[in-house]
């Protein structure tokens, strides 16, 4: 088994005659961190749900760790740990007791080493020395990391985490993240979705971009972003007469960071044109302090692919 999900034409239309899912084809390898990002309303949650069998898709087929969803599903479940739309805590029970109260509902959990299970799944998410207290009393990150502590009580192939950090503070963020780094590393394959293209970037090594219901790309992030072209950025005192240049030059979407010394803009053809492009804004009186094409990051490849702009700060 080389993929965890596979997708061919998975297809979600809801009674309302929504399409919320139209075709997709998605392919998880396993191992990998997979980034499932998309705006609000992309679709991400209902192909969730779909993988995870709470919805029947209206077409298409689905794989989950080798087996056809939603036909294999009691085999399926057990081996995946999944945390969508934050984890169904009881307030009064502290974590531990929550935690054991997960593990009791698992038919395959043998109940002489519960006790253990539950301590180990409480340290790997760093609630140790929060165990006793109240769930009500947690932060939302630490309800997160609890959530997370449920999806980890059995050894499993795959994690499923819808919007992991949404509505966490920069603090909860990065400890989810680096929770989410450190199961990577132990070989678990991790599939999360996300609106904040960031996220992905600081902890996927694969990414899928969803836009209203499509797949619109997929592959290794690293590629992703390699894909865009980069800008071209010229640093010199002269911003005013560096712009005017490179408009003339055939340059678009030309901005001017005054105060900063920098021009930025995306140049028009190949890369090899660029030395001509030096030497006009040279010979054109600009003093140029620096000139070079600047590494396009995965928002400006997902800007190059829809035509927007992203919710990236959340
Ligand atoms: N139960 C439902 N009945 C009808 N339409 C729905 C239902 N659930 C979702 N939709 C619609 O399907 C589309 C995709 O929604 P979905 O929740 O899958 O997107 P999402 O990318 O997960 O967004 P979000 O991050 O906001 O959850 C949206 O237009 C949404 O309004």
């Amino acid at each position: 088994m080389t993929t965890v999900i596979e997708t061919h034409g998975l297809t979600k239309r809801y009674r309302g005659g929504q399409l919320a899912v139209d075709r997709l084809d998605l392919t998880v390898p396993v191992g990998s961190v997979f980034g499932f990002l998309g705006p609000n309303g992309s679709g991400k949650t209902t192909t969730i749900r779909m993988l995870m069998g709470l919805i029947e898709p209206t077409a298409g087929s689905a794989r989950v760790l080798g087996e056809p969803v939603p036909r294999a599903l009691r085999t399926v479940l057990p081996r995946v740990g999944a945390l969508i739309e934050g984890p169904a805590l009881y307030g009064f029970l502290s974590g531990r007791d929550n935690l054991t109260r997960y593990d009791c509902a698992d038919p395959t959990a043998d109940p002489r080493t519960r006790a253990a299970r539950v301590t180990a799944a409480l340290d790997r998410v760093g609630l140790t020395p929060a165990a006793g207290k109240k769930a009500k009393a947690y932060s939302l990150g630490m309800k997160q990391r609890l959530g997370l502590a449920a999806a980890l009580l059995q050894p499993r192939g795959l994690l499923v985490l819808d919007e992991p950090t949404n509505g966490l503070d920069p603090q909860g963020m990065r400890e989810i993240r680096s929770l989410i780094r450190e199961l990577a590393a132990d070989g678990t394959t991790v599939f999360l979705s996300s609106h904040l293209l960031d996220e992905i970037e600081q902890v996927c090594t694969h990414a899928a971009v969803m836009a209203q219901g499509r797949l619109l790309t997929q592959g290794p992030v690293a590629e992703l972003a390699a894909r865009a072209r980069g800008r071209l950025a010229v640093v010199t005192p002269d911003t005013g007469d560096a712009a005017r240049l490179l408009k003339e030059l055939g340059v678009t979407g030309v901005s001017v960071d005054a105060a900063g010394g920098r021009v930025t803009g995306d140049p028009p053809g190949e890369e090899a044109e660029l030395s001509g492009f030096n030497a006009a804004l040279v010979n054109g009186g600009v003093r140029v302090r620096g000139f070079g094409i600047e590494r396009a990051s995965l928002e400006d490849a997902f800007v190059e692919l829809t035509g927007e702009g992203f919710d990236v700060a959340g």
